[in-house]
């Protein structure tokens, strides 16, 4: 049947419908709770795929799995009051359809729009599609899932969030964990130096994205948390409140076509999730596509492949292709030429499209430190707890650069603002004017250094979800980023489970040993869930995926799905899928796993594997047993904490090094204790062998140990290399501090004096200061004994300076390589290289200059004393046809004769750009200089300074 027709007929009715509908429903409310309950899964799914009830309104009405069929018609009922006079209509309309068939089956798509109201009047019917997007993209935020899905005021709990654009990229190569990458934008030459990269705010995003013009393909990136999906329902938001907007907004998300496994045309795809559009929807496609916006979100979770080379060019919207090429052939320009396509992905997957598809790259770069202020002042409950929780954090510089992903700031939040007793004293203390507390751990580089190690932090309060029952009194601050973890577990778990309203805050923390205790079954499961995902780099689970770890929805929504294990809300009639609320929470999970079984003496890896793949329960233990009176409970344990570590080394991409760093920190009884009655105690006991009464036992020796011999290896990646440090900083390493210290006093005394050549150093914990530190424009290493190992320890910071000061050290040909990485490298900053007396030779610098063609940050580059000969400056001639960003080069004293010289004249015919060549102390003759001085007259911009 033809839909259009059957819509027309039915026209006078639903306008006749109007008023008394709604009013229906409240006189009938009992009646229809007794007679449809068993079909309000039919009858939802209908009004959803009618376009009559959102995503959010579904998700209310299944009330996450708790609800009872006669409640969630209850909800359902109140929904559609709320929806308006349509929605009570259409209901009423489909109540005798539902009777007709066995409850939980489900009718054709049609059947659901049968009876509705004729909508052709096109400006009527964008008017109701942007209502429905503009509800279905409601600010949701993690603060108040709690309450249900309710919605941020707008300039509320939403905080301004800082943007980067950027026209023309290359995609980097993934080496570090995510979140170590993240906050370098924010360091003070990438604020003005990038030339291609630009801050933006949201507004100018959203302006440009929803003016008129095609803009082309919009690639968002970010890491998880970071706010893509955020920035996507605020501009929704703001489309949808613009009256005068001429844009049509499509709104996907990559997992929705994650489940559409049958070829489809892209009109068809539109259709089943616009249906309220179908009217219009070909005459919209048929129309200006410059006026079509089309968001797909979340393209890291998009399981089809994406083949930009064989995907088949289509241009008709109407013909049925596989979702891929679907993609393919919109952001190819092929389907709709001239629409505008805004997709967002995490970084690790903006590979997936060329970047020569695309227009612009936006790059979420999260909070800058203002705005982590505005947002903390915004989610604690009084400014006075709000300036404590930011004095605490800014003072950790480790949790300061995670607090830039504002889905980090919220478990920061909700592991310290429930902190009364900490907060508040330390609030008090702030307002009282006393003198501020030592940064902990790793200090910032601002604060002048001392020469005593910084002292344990001082306890002016009591974190109370540090305090439990057995031991208050006895801890202070969490002192590292996993004991943050911990807070926040306890945190969810002690204060926002099902059932644990009651009571006192204190009472409730002396009951925490017991409500953790029983909840470490699921909390194994869960962590062995989240560690198998983390080992094929899966973050979506579905529902078969929860029953191999035996986990039950219901029973986890109890305790706390709603704030660690999110349901998917995608379709109705799909699978539901799942997800940890942020990647770091599911690596927390899985290092809680791991740890629990390590400590157990279990192989976390065997808690994998299907039951059908195990050996029976009594042999397995029998086994086991055996293994540990072999071993001993300290060797097994050893064994399996560098079977973690192995896996991480093995993988370039460090998506294991949160993990890593978890592990460790979980390590350390003093943080475990915050979770008291989650860790079995006997096995603690015997391996820790606590010596004084009642004194926690320190970071197992073995744990250092092997932290250290990671700084030793010279096989191990530097990128690796630095994550060990993260690791030894989670390990509350006693020494760590100190060694700190000792690098900020270099770093400080280099900018006055160049002192004395010190004895051998660990580069990589310089790398790790350096990261953590990003007011630093300029590296300054004189003189130092930095040989080209030293070098490449440094290599993951190298890029990020905008002068790197590197004279006097052995550095040589394999140095040079080192610089030649950094030099490469698309995030790039260095504009001032300093190498002089660094040995390089003409072989150092044939490799330096080979880099620089490419490089377009370099425009002053110092090299005296380094013997490049001729043959070096045949290569700077070389580079200097190639380069147009150098301006400054000085090559004093290099041995460079008349021979030389002419190969760089004739190379300066062509380049305009340089300004000025030193060249003192070379071999020139009396007739080569003249040449060079004749030369110069004729070039006025270039200043070429000679002497015999
Ligand atoms: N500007 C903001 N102000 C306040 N909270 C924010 C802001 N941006 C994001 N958040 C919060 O941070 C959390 C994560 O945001 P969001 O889901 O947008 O991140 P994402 O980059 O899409 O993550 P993923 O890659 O995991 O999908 C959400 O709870 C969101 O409410």
């Amino acid at each position: 049947m033809d839909w259009s027709v059957s819509v027309t007929c039915q026209n006078k009715d639903s306008v006749m419908a109007v008023g008394p509908c709604g009013r229906e429903l409240q006189e009938q409310r009992v009646k229809l709770v007794e007679d449809y309950s068993r079909h309000v899964t039919s009858l939802l799914e209908m009004l959803y795929r009618a376009g009559e009830v959102t995503e959010e309104d579904v998700s209310l009405v299944r009330g996450g799995g708790r609800l009872g069929e006669r409640d969630r018609m209850r909800m359902l009922l109140d929904v559609l009051q709320g929806r308006g006079e349509e929605a009570c209509h259409a209901f009423l309309l489909l109540l005798p359809t539902v009777t007709a068939t066995p409850a939980g089956t489900h009718l054709p798509e049609d059947a659901a729009h049968h009876g509705r109201r004729p909508q052709n009047d096109m400006q009527e019917l964008l008017k109701k599609h942007k209502g429905i997007l503009g509800r279905q993209h409601s600010l949701t935020d993690y603060l108040n899932i709690r309450g249900g899905a309710s919605e941020c005021r707008e300039g509320g709990v939403f905080t301004e969030i800082t943007l980067s654009q950027r026209v023309g990229y290359t995609v980097p190569l993934q080496y570090q964990h995510e979140t170590t990458e993240v906050g370098d934008a924010f360091r003070m030459v990438g604020l003005e130096g990038g030339r291609h990269e630009r801050m933006c705010e949201f507004r100018e995003v959203c302006q440009s994205l929803l003016s008129a013009r095609g803009e082309g393909v919009m690639l968002l990136s970010g890491v998880a948390g970071s706010g893509k999906t955020t920035v996507v329902r605020r501009l929704v938001r703001e489309w949808a409140t613009d009256a005068d907007s001429q844009k049509v907004i499509f709104s996907l998300t990559f997992r929705e076509l994650n489940l559409i496994s049958k070829p489809q045309s892209l009109h068809e795809l539109l259709s089943v999730h616009y249906s309220h559009l179908r009217p219009i929807l070909s005459h919209i496609l048929a129309s200006d596509p410059a006026k079509i916006l089309i968001i797909l979100d979340g393209l890291d979770e998009f399981c089809f492949p994406l083949d930009f080379a064989r995907t088949p060019k289509c241009s008709d919207p109407e013909l049925a292709q596989s979702v891929g090429e679907v993609v393919v052939n919109l952001i190819k320009g092929n389907l709709l030429p001239g629409v505008s396509l805004l997709l967002t992905s995490r970084p690790h997957a903006i590979s997936k499209v060329p970047p020569q598809q695309v227009t612009v790259l936006y790059s979420v770069l999260g909070f800058s430190s203002a705005q982590q202020q505005q947002y903390f002042e915004r989610s604690c409950r009084s400014p006075e707890v709000a300036a404590a929780v930011w004095r605490y954090v800014s003072s950790h510089q480790p949790l300061l650069r995670m607090c830039h992903i504002p889905a980090f700031c919220w478990i920061v939040t909700t592991a310290l603002r429930d902190c009364a007793s900490f907060l508040g004293e330390d609030a008090a203390a702030l307002s009282a004017g006393s003198p501020p507390e030592e940064p902990v751990g790793v200090t910032a580089l601002k604060d002048t250094p001392s020469r005593t190690p910084p002292r344990p932090p001082a306890t002016p309060g009591m974190n109370a979800l540090l305090m439990t029952a057995g031991t208050a009194g006895k801890l202070d601050k969490p002192a590292t980023v996993t004991e943050i973890y911990c807070c926040f577990l306890k945190a969810v778990l002690v204060f926002h489970g099902k059932g644990r309203e009651g009571g006192s805050q204190v009472s409730r923390l002396q009951d925490a040993p017991r409500v953790l205790r029983e909840t470490r079954p699921l909390l194994r499961d869960l962590g062995a869930m989240a560690f198998k995902g983390l080992l094929e780099r899966r973050f979506v689970f579905s529902s078969d995926d929860l029953g191999v770890f035996s986990l039950d929805c219901r029973e986890l929504s109890q305790a706390f799905l709603v704030e660690i294990l999110q349901e998917d809300r995608v379709s109705l009639t799909y699978e539901k899928s799942f997800h940890f609320i942020h990647t770091s929470v599911q690596e927390f999970l899985a290092a809680l796993y791991y740890v629990l079984e390590a400590l157990s003496g279990s192989d976390p890896f065997s808690g994998l594997k299907p039951a059908a793949m195990l050996l029976p329960p009594a042999l397995r233990k029998a086994l086991a047993a055996t293994t540990r009176r072999l071993l001993g409970q300290r060797r097994l344990l050893l064994r399996h904490v560098k079977k973690a570590f192995h896996w991480s080394e093995r993988h370039q991409s460090g998506h294991l090094d949160l993990f890593c760093r978890f592990v460790s920190g979980l390590l350390v009884p003093r943080t475990r204790l915050i979770l008291e009655g989650l860790f079995p105690k006997e096995p603690q006991k015997r391996l820790f062998r606590s010596h004084a009464h009642r004194a926690l036992p320190p970071t197992p020796h073995f744990l250092l140990c092997l932290l250290q011999s990671q700084l030793q290896c010279k096989g191990l990646s530097p990128e690796r290399q630095v994550n060990a440090c993260y690791c030894l900083y989670e390990a509350q390493d006693p020494g760590l501090s100190q060694r700190m210290q000792g690098w900020l006093q270099l770093l400080v005394q280099q900018a006055q004096v160049v002192p004395q050549v010190q004895a051998e150093r660990d580069w990589s914990e310089l790398a790790f200061l350096l990261q953590l530190n990003p007011g630093l424009p300029e590296l300054s290493l004189e003189a130092q004994g930095l040989d080209a190992q030293g070098l490449r320890r440094l290599l993951p910071v190298l890029p990020l300076f905008s002068t790197l000061r590197l004279g006097q050290n052995p550095l040589g040909p394999e140095g040079a390589a080192v610089l030649s990485s950094a030099l490469q490298s698309p995030d790039c900053r260095i504009e001032r290289l300093w190498v002089v007396a660094t040995g390089l030779g003409c072989e150092g610098l044939k490799v330096l200059a080979e880099a620089l063609k490419q490089n377009s940050t370099v425009v002053d580059l110092r090299m005296a004393i380094n013997g490049i000969g001729d043959v070096g400056a045949a290569h700077l001639a070389d580079l200097l046809r190639a380069n147009r960003t150098l301006k400054d080069i000085r090559l004093r004293d290099n041995q460079v004769t008349d021979k030389g010289a002419e190969l760089l004249m004739a190379a300066l015919i062509d380049n305009t750009t340089l300004e000025y060549l030193w060249m003192y102390d070379n071999k020139f003759s009396k007739e080569g200089v003249k040449k060079l001085k004749e030369f110069a007259k004729s070039r006025p911009g270039l200043d070429i300074k000679v002497c015999v």
